[in-house]
Parts: C-alpha cells; structure tokens; sequence
C-alpha cells in the first residue's frame, strides 16, 4: 500500500504546525500526537497537541525515535503512527531535525521530509510573539543550541528533504500542493 507520513520539520516558528494544519483541512492528513514529559502550556489539550506522559508512563510507549531537551522526553510511538495510519494512508507529523533524521532512516521512501525556514530570522521573533508566546521565553528559544542546530538543512537531509521557504503564505501552500500532488501521484 503506498503509505506516507509527511513530516514536518525546522525550526521554532517557521510554520510546521500551520503546515500540519493546512495538509489536516485540505488533504484530511490525521497528524501523529507525539508524546512528552514536560507540561502542557497554557491552551495546550492532552491527546490533541501531545500525548502527555509522566517518567513512568512515558516509557510504557514503544518509540521509532526519541529525544530529550531541557530535561524532558520527547518521542514519536509506533501506536501513535499506527493509530493515525488507521484513519488514512497519508498522514503527517512535527518533528526536530534529529527525528527527521531517524525518519528518513528508519522508513526510507514512506517518509515525505519537509524542512520549513524563512528568509529573515527576525521574523520568527515577530511571528513568535504574535503567536502569543512568553517573550523570554522566545529569546531562550532562539538562544539554544538546537535553534543553531535547525537553522540549517542538516547533511543527512540534503537531497532527501524537500526544502520550503515559508516567508510568504500562498507561496508556501501551492509549493506544499505541489508536493502532495507528486507523493500522491508516486
Ligand atoms: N507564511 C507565514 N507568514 C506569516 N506568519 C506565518 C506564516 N506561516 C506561519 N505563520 C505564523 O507563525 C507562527 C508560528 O507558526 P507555527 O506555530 O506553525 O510554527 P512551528 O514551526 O510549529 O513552531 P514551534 O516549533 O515553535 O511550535 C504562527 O502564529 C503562524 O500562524
Ligand atoms: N524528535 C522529536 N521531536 C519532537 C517530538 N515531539 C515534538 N518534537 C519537537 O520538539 C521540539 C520542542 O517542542 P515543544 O512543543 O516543547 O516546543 C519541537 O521542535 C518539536 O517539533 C518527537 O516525538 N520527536
């Protein structure tokens, strides 16, 4: 069966969540809840932005992948991938780039890698605070060593990463028709 999963990654604010949300209401792609340790914020929902976990139940999952910033655990489930594959064959997921990596790895072909950036750095900050995020911290955010890290296409993902430049929104939704289109078509 041609199954994919359409996995998002980048950077903070750089519109993986607005992309997820786009393939959601136009291509009817379920995204896969990843699972975490740290809290939920203001407005999150369990089971709808994240399955979230304590230590103990967080290792009851069985992980594709995994990682762990600021102390916190982060995974991706085979359950929670079977569960979104249940509902259709094209599905997405939010992920850093080390989990792109792992993706691209681990499932070769099923995974569609699309690393999202923009032109102008100091638009992720303007972006970020209109969002509604806590101004400091934003700025720890982009101070971080995994902000440095995803600011560029990692090497294990050139040539394997469709690369969108999401500076502007109409641009960036038929370059995504696009994708859909060729994967669909594959
Ligand atoms: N092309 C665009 N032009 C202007 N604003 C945009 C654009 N794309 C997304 N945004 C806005 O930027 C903000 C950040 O987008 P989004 O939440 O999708 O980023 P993200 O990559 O998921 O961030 P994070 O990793 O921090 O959760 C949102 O408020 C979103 O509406
Ligand atoms: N490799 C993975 N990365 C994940 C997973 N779930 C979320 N994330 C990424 O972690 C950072 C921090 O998320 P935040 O919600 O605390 O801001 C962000 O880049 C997410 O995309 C996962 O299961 N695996």
């Amino acid at each position: 069966m041609n199954r994919k999963v359409f996995v998002l990654t980048g950077n903070t604010g750089t519109g993986k969540t607005t992309v997820a949300n786009y393939l959601n209401e136009f291509f009817e792609m379920p995204k896969v809840i990843t699972h975490t340790t740290r809290a939920p914020r203001e407005g999150e929902v369990d089971q709808v932005d994240y399955y979230f976990e304590t230590e103990a139940s967080f290792k009851q999952n069985h992980y594709l992948e995994s990682v762990t910033y600021s102390n916190y655990h982060y995974g991706s489930s085979h359950e929670g991938l079977a569960r979104a594959w249940e509902k259709n064959p094209f599905i997405t997921i939010v992920l850093d780039t080390a989990g792109a990596i792992t993706y691209a790895q681990e499932l070769g072909d099923e995974a569609v890698i699309i690393y999202l950036t923009v032109s102008e750095e100091n638009d992720l900050l303007t972006r970020l605070e209109k969002r509604g995020d806590d101004v400091t911290a934003v700025k720890e955010r982009l101070a971080s060593q995994e902000y440095q890290r995803d600011a560029a296409l990692p090497d294990a993902l050139r040539g394997v990463a469709h690369v969108v430049i999401n500076d502007d929104w109409e641009t960036t939704k038929e370059e995504i028709n696009q994708i859909v289109k060729q994967v669909v078509q594959e």
